[in-house]
């Protein structure tokens, strides 16, 4: 490309433009800080309120991202604090996915005014790939869940068979299938072009797809999802931000300093996850059959009322559980010598941050990827799943036998092995992002792409 020799020292310019939810802003912030340790010049685009919660993030100072905003359309059943799908009452995600939809215009003002060498994109908003490669800019997908879900749902679209999967550990049960299939029909995006959604977005992207994962742990699952989209996959490694300093006087961690090692199980659902009443009081009283200390994080959507817990339940167990009512520092509590155990919805950055914790997992999986990410992790010898009915209800007793599992009969088995897999995540860590800038590097200088990216639009 014009330039870009000359601008080799200077670094890439580089537009990070990731879905406006946490689970995928944060890995796009913790690659672009990678990339501009790397003499990369990053411009991460999002909502102002996306933005709020990355300046807000502890260690934002040291990192060398430019922040541009993303103005969505004014709607009036949108104000700007919903911005975002962090804490976004469930109802409100469709006109959020839509506002998003006509923020294109927008988009292509960015680009313009801003000429970067190359656009990273995320799997929601094809129209991205598409302005960036018109005005010769590579676009390359950043996918931010993990190659075995994308494998697995990319098989179904193009096999329209869940069980015919070639890997037979990853099965989803009835109920997440009917799950699956309600929650598709809710995201329907309008007037997307055929194909450009579901797997289409993989198409778009230059040569090769970048993905949030790493091969000590989904490697069959990246090479058949490569054979899928025909691109090649480079893993990032598992992007994940690190535990800081600021946390050590945290309340939540003065309180793990008095539990004895191992001891505590940490429970949180995500950023966009929030339980019913009666899951609630399953896991409650879960947790009064063991003798496991825990951390809960119980968070409502915005503008609900705190969600209750069974009578008496805080009062009995107020010596061995704390209940956490806001955005937790999963990270630092991760990362504690009290956390034994980690229950959790298996969002794909929870399941990363397992591994690279060394904590096993109790795996409560509610929709999307999660479903196969806990499916993953059973097959990996990582963690348990809570068993469920046919209705995909569970109880009491499940989730104890599951927390028994993972703190007493099998504690030394889980432990050893995310033990194993914590320690090939982290060899794998650094040199994956070399993988990332040199691949990054050839697609920029490659004049023919820019040419060949034309093609497709043509
Ligand atoms: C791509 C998509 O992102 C989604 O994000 P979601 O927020 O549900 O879950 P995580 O990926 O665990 O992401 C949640 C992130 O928020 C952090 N956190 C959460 C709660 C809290 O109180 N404090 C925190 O620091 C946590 O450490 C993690 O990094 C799903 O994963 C989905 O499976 C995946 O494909």
């Amino acid at each position: 490309m014009d330039g870009v020799a000359e601008e080799q020292n200077g670094g890439l310019r580089v537009v990070m433009f990731p879905w406006l939810a946490h689970g995928h802003i944060f890995p796009f912030v913790e690659l672009g800080k990678k990339l501009s340790n790397r003499n990369f010049h990053i411009y991460l685009c999002s909502t102002q309120i996306n933005l709020d919660s990355i300046k807000d993030s502890s260690d934002y100072g040291d990192s060398w991202i430019e922040l541009v905003e993303l103005h969505l359309p004014s709607l009036a059943e949108l104000p700007p604090h919903y911005h975002t799908t962090k804490n976004i009452p469930p109802h409100l995600m469709p006109t959020l996915m839509k506002a998003f939809q006509m923020s294109a215009p927008a988009f292509s003002d960015i680009i313009t005014n801003l000429k970067p060498h190359l656009l990273i994109y995320d799997g929601f908003q094809p129209w991205a790939a598409k302005i960036a490669a018109a005005q010769g800019i590579p676009p390359v997908l950043f996918a931010t869940s993990g190659s075995t879900s994308l494998s697995f749902f990319h098989h179904q679209h193009t096999h329209k068979n869940w069980d015919s999967f070639p890997y037979e550990a990853i099965r989803l049960r009835e109920h997440e299938k009917r799950d699956l299939i309600a929650a598709a029909k809710s995201i329907q995006v309008e007037n997307a072009a055929a194909g450009d959604f579901a797997f289409g977005i993989f198409k778009l992207s230059c040569d090769i797809v970048l993905i949030k994962s790493y091969k000590g742990f989904e490697r069959k699952y990246m090479d058949y999802l490569s054979t899928l989209c025909e691109r090649k996959l480079v893993p990032t490694g598992p992007l994940v931000a690190h535990d800081d300093q600021q946390t050590a006087g945290l309340e939540i961690i003065k309180w793990l300093n008095q539990k004895n090692p191992c001891s505590t199980l940490y429970i949180s659902f995500g950023s966009e996850n929030y339980l019913s009443k009666d899951q609630m009081v399953e896991i409650a009283k879960g947790l009064e059959l063991t003798h496991v200390n825990f951390i809960w994080v119980a968070r409502s959507p915005a503008g609900d009322e705190a969600a209750a817990f069974p009578d008496g339940f805080l009062e009995r167990t107020k010596e061995k559980g704390m209940v956490v009512r806001k955005w937790a520092p999963q990270a630092a509590i991760l990362a504690h010598g009290s956390v034994g155990g980690f229950m959790t919805h298996c969002g794909w950055s929870s399941i990363s941050e397992c591994i690279y914790y060394g904590v096993p997992v109790v795996a409560v999986p509610f929709k999307a990827d999660q479903p196969v990410n806990a499916r993953l992790a059973v097959e990996a010898g990582v963690g348990v799943e809570v068993m469920r009915d046919g209705n995909g209800e569970f109880d009491g007793n499940g989730v104890a036998k599951a927390i028994n599992e993972v703190f007493v009969e099998e504690r030394e088995v889980f432990r050893g092995r995310v033990g194993e897999l914590r320690k090939k995540m982290k060899m794998e860590e650094e040199e994956a992002i070399d993988e990332v800038v040199k691949e990054l590097w050839r697609i920029c200088m490659k004049k023919s792409t820019i040419a060949a990216q034309h093609k497709i639009y043509d």
